[in-house]
C-alpha cells in the first residue's frame, strides 16, 4: 500500500496537490504517429527492428499506430476535453533529418509546428522530449550510440528543433530513458537495435549521455531556459543490500550519477570493469555530461525485487549482474507483469531529493497496461483507475514529505506500439480502435478529469 499518513486535507477533504501542479499525459512519436513514410521520414532503428522477424509481437511496426500524424486536432480536442495543462510528446528524429545529419527536412519540421500551435490553441502546454528511441538508422549504421559521432549529430538535431519551435516551446527533455537505449537496445538486444554486445553497451550509455550534456549546451545557447532528461528510475527492494546496490547502480546511480554529480558511481565503474576499460570517457566528457538542468523527468511504473544467489548469471539487461536474482514481487501484477507497489513512488522521489537536493522532480510517466474491453462504448477500466489512484496518493505522500514534484504525467494518452509487445498492451486513458481508429476515453480517463479539474483526488 501506498505511504498512509494522516493529512492535513483542506476544505472539501480531498487530497490537494499544490497550487499549479501540472497535470499532462504522454506519448512518443514512433509509438502513435504512423505515417512512417509520409512526407520525407526517413528509417529509424524502430522502423528496421519491428520488421526483423520475431522482434515484435505478432510482426506489429509504427506504420499507422494511432495514425496521430493526420489525427492530431482530433487528438488536442480530447486533450482539452480531459483539461489537461500539459502534453509531453518526442519529435521523431528521422522525420526532420532522414539520414540523422544535415538540413532538415521542412515536411518534417511543418507537422511539429502544426502540432504545437494546436496545442497553444487548445491552452496546452508542450513538453518536448528530442529522443524517444527512434534513432535513424543511418546513424545505427555508423554504429548508432556506440558511434561518439551520434552524440554530436543529437546536439545539432537539438538546435535545429530550438530554433524552429523555441519561441512556443518552453520545456525540453533531451533523451527518455537512456538506460532502456542503451541495455535494451545494446545489450539484451530486446529493444532496437536488438545488438546483444553488453560489451559495447556502456559505451552507448556514455554516449547517450555525452549526447544529452552537448544538447543541454546547444539549448542553453540558444535561449532554452528548462531543460531536463527522463530516467526511468526503480527503487530497489531486497533482503541482501549487496544485491540492491548492484541493481541500483546499473539502473539508477549510472545515469543519475554522472549528470547529477559528474562522475560515475566507482561500483558500477568496478563492475563493468569486465566488460570494458571506460577508455570511450574522454577528458571534459562529465563536465558536458553534467551541465546544469531545470528539472528531472521521472519515469516510475514498480520496484524491482532482488535477492542475492550465488552463481546467478546476470541479467541480460543489466550487465554486471552476476549473483543476483530476479524473484518478482508479491503483489498485484499490471498485464505487462508488472507488480502494482504504488509506495516504491514515494521511496523513490524521497530518495531523489535527499541524495540528489535542488532538482526539481516531474513524473514524466506513469500508468498501467490491462486488458480492456470495450461495452456499449465505454472501457470500464478499473484495474488502470486504481492503479492511477494509488500511485497519485503515492506522490503526494511525498509532496508531503517536501519533494519538489512539479507535475504528473499519465502514460499514456492513447493506446499505442508497446515496443517489443507491439500493440497487444494498452497503456493508454483512452483507448485507440486500431481498424477504425475511434478514441474511446476509458473511465481512467473521465476520473483523471476530475482529478485534474479538483488538482487533486
Ligand atoms: C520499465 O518501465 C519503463 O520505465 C518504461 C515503461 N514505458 C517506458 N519506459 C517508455 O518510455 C514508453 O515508451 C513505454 O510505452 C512505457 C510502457 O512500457
Amino acid at each position: 500500500m501506498s505511504a498512509q499518513k494522516s493529512y492535513n486535507l483542506q476544505d472539501s477533504g480531498v487530497l490537494r496537490f499544490p497550487e499549479g501542479f501540472v497535470w499532462g499525459a504522454a506519448t512518443a512519436a514512433y509509438q502513435i504517429e504512423g505515417a512512417a513514410r509520409d512526407d520525407g521520414r526517413g528509417p529509424s532503428i524502430w522502423d528496421t527492428f519491428s520488421r526483423t522477424p520475431g522482434k515484435v509481437h505478432a510482426g506489429h511496426t509504427g506504420d499507422v499506430a494511432c495514425d496521430h500524424y493526420h489525427r492530431y486536432p482530433e487528438d488536442v480536442r480530447i486533450m482539452g476535453d480531459l483539461g489537461l495543462h500539459a502534453y509531453r510528446f518526442s519529435i521523431s528524429w528521422p522525420r526532420i533529418q532522414p539520414d540523422g545529419a544535415g538540413p532538415a527536412n521542412p515536411r518534417g519540421l511543418d507537422f511539429y509546428d502544426r502540432l504545437v500551435d494546436e496545442l497553444q490553441g487548445g491552452g496546452i502546454t508542450p513538453i518536448v522530449t528530442l529522443y524517444h528511441w527512434d534513432l535513424p538508422q543511418t546513424l545505427e549504421d555508423r554504429g548508432g550510440w556506440t558511434n561518439r559521432e551520434t552524440a554530436e549529430r543529437f546536439a545539432e538535431y537539438a538546435a535545429i528543433m530550438y530554433s524552429r519551435l523555441g519561441d512556443r516551446v518552453e520545456t525540453w527533455t533531451t533523451l527518455n530513458e537512456p538506460w532502456c537505449s542503451a541495455f535494451l537496445g545494446y545489450a539484451s538486444g530486446i529493444h532496437a537495435p536488438g545488438r546483444t554486445e553488453p560489451e559495447v553497451s556502456f559505451a552507448a550509455a556514455h554516449h547517450l549521455l555525452l549526447g544529452h550534456g552537448l544538447a543541454v549546451q546547444a539549448l542553453r545557447a540558444a535561449g532554452a531556459s528548462q531543460i531536463g532528461i527522463t530516467l526511468n528510475l526503480a527503487p530497489v527492494l531486497s533482503d541482501d543490500a549487496e544485491a540492491a546496490s548492484i541493481v541500483d547502480g546499473l539502473q539508477n546511480r549510472i545515469f543519475l550519477d554522472p549528470v547529477l554529480r559528474g562522475e560515475y558511481p566507482a561500483d558500477v565503474v568496478e563492475r563493468a570493469g569486465r566488460f570494458t576499460d571506460w577508455s570511450f570517457v574522454k577528458d571534459g566528457d562529465l563536465e558536458i555530461i553534467s551541465q546544469p538542468i531545470d528539472l528531472l523527468g521521472v519515469n516510475y511504473y514498480n520496484p524491482q525485487t532482488v535477492t542475492g544467489r550465488a552463481g546467478e548469471p546476470a541479467n541480460p539487461v543489466y550487465p554486471g549482474s552476476e549473483g543476483v536474482a530476479f524473484p518478482g514481487a508479491d503483489a498485484p501484477k499490471t498485464a505487462m507483469g508488472w507488480p502494482v507497489q504504488p509506495f516504491g513512488l514515494t521511496d523513490l522521489l524521497v530518495r531523489l531529493s535527499h541524495d540528489y537536493p535542488g532538482t526539481p522532480l516531474i513524473i514524466t510517466e506513469n500508468g498501467a497496461a490491462f486488458d480492456d474491453v470495450v461495452e456499449d462504448g465505454q472501457v470500464h477500466d478499473v484495474g488502470r483507475l486504481s492503479y492511477l489512484d494509488g500511485h497519485l496518493r503515492a506522490a503526494h505522500a511525498a509532496i508531503e514529505a517536501g519533494v519538489d514534484l512539479r507535475g504528473y504525467l499519465v502514460w499514456s494518452l492513447l493506446d499505442n506500439f508497446e515496443w517489443a509487445e507491439g500493440y497487444r498492451k494498452r497503456f493508454g486513458v483512452v483507448h485507440v480502435d486500431y481498424n477504425t481508429q475511434r478514441r474511446t476515453p476509458k473511465d481512467s480517463a473521465l476520473w483523471y478529469r476530475e482529478v485534474v479539474r479538483r488538482n487533486g483526488l
